[in-house]
């Protein structure tokens, strides 16, 4: 930064800066008479950011880079630095010259004499930082509101719009252990899509596609709210029954079953196409049991519901996992 002159042999009038507004121009200006006026190149920061000053752009324009990746434009009549100057905690460190501009500087002693002695400026000051802590909110509710969409995002999945293998993740563990904390009773069951390659092969991987989404609007129409339906992988899903028995979650997969038999999967509205069919195994949380060894379970079942020629539902046999007595 070069120093130009003095505010006072330098070209700007103080009623166009914003601070200044309404005040009690002649003893501001009085005040202010001796600050230096500084050039500052293009790119160039503001030197000795941790002396606690303000910084008001009399030409040109500032990048105000907060740290957080966010950067505000300053342009002439507009300043920064002043919550610098009320708390000494300097660091303008992210102030640069966005062009060529000059920069009028007030350091903190002169600026708590303008604050009081100078009619006006205090209540400036304090709506511009009631302004600067309005803006710095409104983006801090925007950002956690572009964070919980892009959180949806991720644990939804971008097909069948059910929960994803990442939600899974999350979630079963921690439904494990509520119902083994309230003795209520879990139920999983697993789902796979029949023949799917061969469907692929002979319809195509769009039709798969509209097959895999028919399926899972088919499961997510068929359960109670507390359920959950999620898509594991490929043409594989998972629903989740909290608080539902083995007996009744077989139920659910029966019906579900059916309704996938009988369910058309349309192309474009005029041709039906092959019915689709899913295997099912069903799993009662037992005793002991975490979600690994239920997911096991119920992918055991589904295992046989296959083997035994699909289209089926198939009951894991309940094991509780007692502690083995020491040797
Ligand atoms: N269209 C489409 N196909 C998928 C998707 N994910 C997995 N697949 C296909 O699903 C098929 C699964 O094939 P397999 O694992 O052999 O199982 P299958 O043909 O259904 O046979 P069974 O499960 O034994 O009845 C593969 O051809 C995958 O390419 C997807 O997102 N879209």
């Amino acid at each position: 930064m070069k120093l130009l002159s003095t505010f006072a042999a330098s070209p700007y009038d103080i009623a166009d800066l914003h601070l200044f507004r309404d005040v009690d121009i002649a003893s501001a200006a009085a005040l202010l008479a001796n600050c230096p006026v500084m050039l500052t190149a293009a790119g160039e920061a503001v030197s000795d950011p941790a002396r606690p000053r303000l910084v008001i752009v009399l030409r040109g324009a500032l990048a105000d880079a907060t740290g957080d990746g966010a950067t505000t434009r300053i342009l002439p009549g507009e300043s920064a630095g002043e919550q610098s100057v009320l708390d000494g905690e300097a660091d303008l460190s992210g102030l640069k010259a966005l062009e060529a501009s000059e920069l009028l500087l007030i350091d903190a002693d002169l600026a708590w004499r303008l604050i009081e002695e100078a009619d006006g400026v205090a209540r400036n000051l304090l709506r511009l930082l009631s302004f600067r802590i309005r803006a710095a909110s409104m983006q801090l509710r925007r950002r956690q509101k572009l964070g919980e969409f892009y959180r949806q995002l991720s644990l939804n999945d971008g097909l069948t719009g059910l929960y994803n293998r990442a939600w899974l993740n999350d979630v079963l563990p921690r439904l494990v252990s509520t119902a083994h904390a309230t003795r209520a009773p879990l139920s999983l069951i697993m789902l796979d899509i029949d023949h799917f390659k061969k469907f692929n092969d002979r319809h195509g991987h769009q039709l798969g596609d509209s097959a895999l989404r028919i399926a899972a609007q088919l499961l997510a129409g068929a359960l109670r709210p507390t359920d959950f339906a999620a898509r594991y992988g490929g043409e594989e899903f998972m629903v989740i029954l909290p608080d539902t028995p083995g007996a009744v979650a077989a139920g659910v997969a029966e019906r579900l079953c059916e309704r996938m038999r009988e369910t058309m999967v349309f192309d474009d509205m005029r041709l039906p196409l092959p019915h689709v069919t899913a295997s099912f195994g069903v799993a009662c949380l037992a005793d002991g049991q975490d979600d690994h060894a239920l997911v096991a379970a119920a992918d055991g079942a589904l295992y046989r519901a296959k083997a035994a020629g699909r289209d089926r539902v198939i009951v894991a046999v309940e094991v509780a996992v007692t502690a083995q007595p020491a040797a």
